[in-house]
């Protein structure tokens, strides 16, 4: 800049900040004033570019990567529209710091020179009015043309700049682009202004889209033409239909919508999306792409009308969402749609399948332990016998024979023949003792024998038989706190237990999507549906869900599972049961005398209503009922009974 003309810069500049009207637009006047009064910058002090050393860079880089690689792909197209026509391409991170950067290496020397290239920190307090820096202070898209800009340094530059916000409404970033030279009008940057703001609004999709997996998503566009194409904005909602990501345009959409202001972080985030639509999650389905996008008109609470695109959460379909934990054998893959822990735990099972060792299965009531007993069993890939023994559905003194067998008539009632016991029917396989815990302390002792000296000697019989078989053993009660109250046998504890694999109660895994769509046995869900599902805190774990999916199903009319068809219990939540603490406190051993598992009670007052609906569905055939129920006819019967239920005449 000539001196005259750095004379006259100076000069409006100052009259600028002491309050004068200016031909300027107002963030270029209301910027300069923040330079002088807020950041005591000095007009007349021309400071150089400035470039962070790279070890600092590095660091910006590390915290930005995920936002770098959303924005490449965006970069690049716009990179590809602006070519051969002087333009850099920069993005800053929310400290004004170029992380990334794309431009012509032709002029690499001057570019540097000029602060357009990786590593320049362009925010307001170190390099004054410029795009990036008076973009972060505004949070609004702006063109910062040559004069507008503060320091002398930059003045020969054009840079128009938009905001970058993540879906939480903060402001991440900023995509600008640059040119060295230009012409003298700032109208001729319109365009490229525009430009700059349709990436920036892109990259805020891609980043929604990309974080959002399993939650609805609306796109929003004021044309139906583009509504599918090239969206204005979009929310993700939670699966109570609450707003959990949005883009910036649909903050201001949806601010707009109430009369709030779109800078306060709580206007519009995590606030049900029917405060600013008229729209609930019911609605969702008729605003996919299935419709015609002239049809899929919203209004807002302001009575302004918006065309919506409704994007589903994907099907986990069971390979589809699931990334496979490599080595593992199937039977154990199965049993995880991408939970770490369960990937950690089945990782290690497999490792343990593999040698003949005592495992302990820890883990609530219906979290599958039996399952995974099974799955490890079949992982040794040989057709070895399985034999399940819950220890603690039979008394005391049946247990003894069962575990043990007799010779031919060894006691009263005994057979004439003898019968082999359990444990010798395992041999050469898997014995799993379920509940363990519960088992008596007298027959701990024998079995701790049996397990010390690997053979057993059938009741009344005299010779011994040699036993070649892997104990699993499992119990919702924690074992080594029974070892401390003196309720179970310390050695006999360590002999079942050369590891243990613990199983995370179902409120804490992250693959119940995937659980929901494998156990649902091909029904669709409805949002409502979905969301009670998804809410819900699932005190009876795994076998919860199950029975809950299988009313549901047996409840559906065309196929599609609605809340109505769902236990009662879970239209409750999220007021319902809170998560269950584990390991639960254990009072005392008391084996129950049941000779079948009993399916978890549904709670409260609609126990009676939801197994008549089941009984319904069913044609009051009690045994499909029971098979449904996963439990046995007697205790569909006695549940009957105490309900006071019978099949109408
Ligand atoms: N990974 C899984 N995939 C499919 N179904 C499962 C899975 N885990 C558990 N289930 C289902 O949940 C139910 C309960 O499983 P299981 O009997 O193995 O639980 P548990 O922990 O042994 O329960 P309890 O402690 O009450 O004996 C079963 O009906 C089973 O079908």
């Amino acid at each position: 800049m000539a001196a005259a003309a750095a004379h006259q810069h100076i000069h409006e500049i100052e009259t600028v900040a002491l309050g004068a009207a200016s031909r300027r637009d107002e963030v270029v006047s209301h910027s300069w004033r923040r330079c002088i009064e807020t950041y005591r910058l000095d007009p007349s002090r021309a400071c150089e570019a400035y470039i962070l050393p790279e070890p600092r860079l590095r660091e910006h880089r590390q915290r930005s990567e995920d936002l770098i690689r959303t924005a490449r792909f965006g970069l690049e197209t716009l990179h590809g529209q602006m070519a051969g026509q002087g333009y850099v391409l920069l993005l800053a991170d929310a400290l004004g710091v170029t992380v990334d950067f794309i431009g012509d290496p032709t002029f690499d020397n001057q570019l540097r020179r000029a602060g357009l290239y990786l590593g320049s920190e362009w925010s307001e307090p170190r390099a004054g009015t410029c795009a990036v820096g008076s973009c972060l202070a505004t949070g609004e898209a702006l063109c910062i043309h040559q004069s507008d800009h503060f320091d002398l340094t930059h003045t020969p530059l054009t840079c128009s700049a938009a905001p970058i916000y993540d879906t939480d409404g903060t402001l991440a970033a900023v995509l600008d682009i640059s040119a060295l030279r230009s012409p003298e009008a700032k109208i001729s940057q319109n365009l490229v202004l525009h430009l700059v703001s349709a990436t920036a609004r892109r990259i805020e999709l891609a980043n929604l889209m990309a974080s959002a997996r399993g939650e609805w998503v609306i796109r929003f566009s004021r044309s139906p033409e583009f509504l599918d194409v090239d969206p204005d904005g979009a929310v993700s909602l939670d699966a109570s239909g609450r707003v959990a990501g949005l883009t910036h345009a649909a903050q201001k959409l949806l601010a707009g919508a109430v009369g709030a202001d779109w800078r306060d972080p709580g206007a519009v985030l995590g606030r049900p999306i029917g405060d600013f639509l008229q729209l609930g999650l019911d609605d969702l389905p008729d605003l996919t792409r299935d419709r015609p996008s002239e049809s899929r008109l919203l209004a807002g609470r302001d009575g302004n009308r918006v065309f919506a695109h409704a994007i589903a959460p994907p099907r986990a379909s069971p390979r589809a969402l699931k990334p496979m934990p490599s080595a593992l054998p199937p039977a154990l893959a199965d049993l995880s749609g991408g939970d770490p822990a369960m990937d950690t735990l089945l990782a290690k099972a497999a490792r343990l399948a593999r040698a003949p060792l005592s495992i302990l299965l820890q883990g609530e009531t219906g979290t599958g332990k039996e399952v995974l007993a099974r799955a490890i069993h079949r992982s040794r890939g040989d057709a070895k016998p399985f034999v399940a023994l819950n220890c603690a559905a039979l008394p005391e003194s049946l247990i003894e024979a069962e575990l043990f067998g007799h010779a031919p008539s060894a006691f009263t009632g005994a057979s004439a023949k003898g019968r082999a016991g359990l444990i010798e029917a395992a041999n050469g396989g898997t014995l799993f003792l379920d509940e363990i815990g519960d088992m008596p302390l007298s027959l701990q002792s024998r079995l701790l024998r049996v397990l010390a000296e690997r053979e057993i000697v059938p009741v009344g019989a005299l010779k011994p038989i040699r036993l070649d078989l892997s104990v699993i053993s499992a119990s919702h009660r924690d074992l080594g706190a029974l070892v401390r109250q003196g309720a179970f046998r310390e050695d006999l504890f360590y002999r079942l237990n050369a590891a243990t694999l613990r199983l995370p109660p179902l409120r804490e895994r992250e693959d119940l999507n995937w659980l929901i769509e494998r156990l649902g046995g091909g029904a669709k869900l409805d949002p409502a549906a979905r969301a009670a599902l998804l809410r819900h805190s699932w005190p009876g774990n795994v076998r919860e869900l199950r029975n809950a999916l299988e009313l549901g199903a047996a409840l559906a009319e065309g196929g599609t599972i609605r809340l109505a068809d769902l236990p009662e219990a879970l239209s409750e939540a999220p007021a319902g049961p809170g998560p269950q603490t584990w390991p639960a406190p254990e009072p005392a051993l008391t084996p129950e005398p049941a000779l079948t598992p009993e399916p978890p009670e549904p709670s409260g007052r609609d126990e009676a209503e939801t197994l008549r609906a089941l009984l319904l569905a069913c044609r009051w055939n009690v045994s499909e009922a029971a098979r449904r129920l996963g439990c046995d006819r007697t205790t569909v019967h006695r549940r009957m009974r105490r309900l006071g239920l019978a099949q109408p005449q």
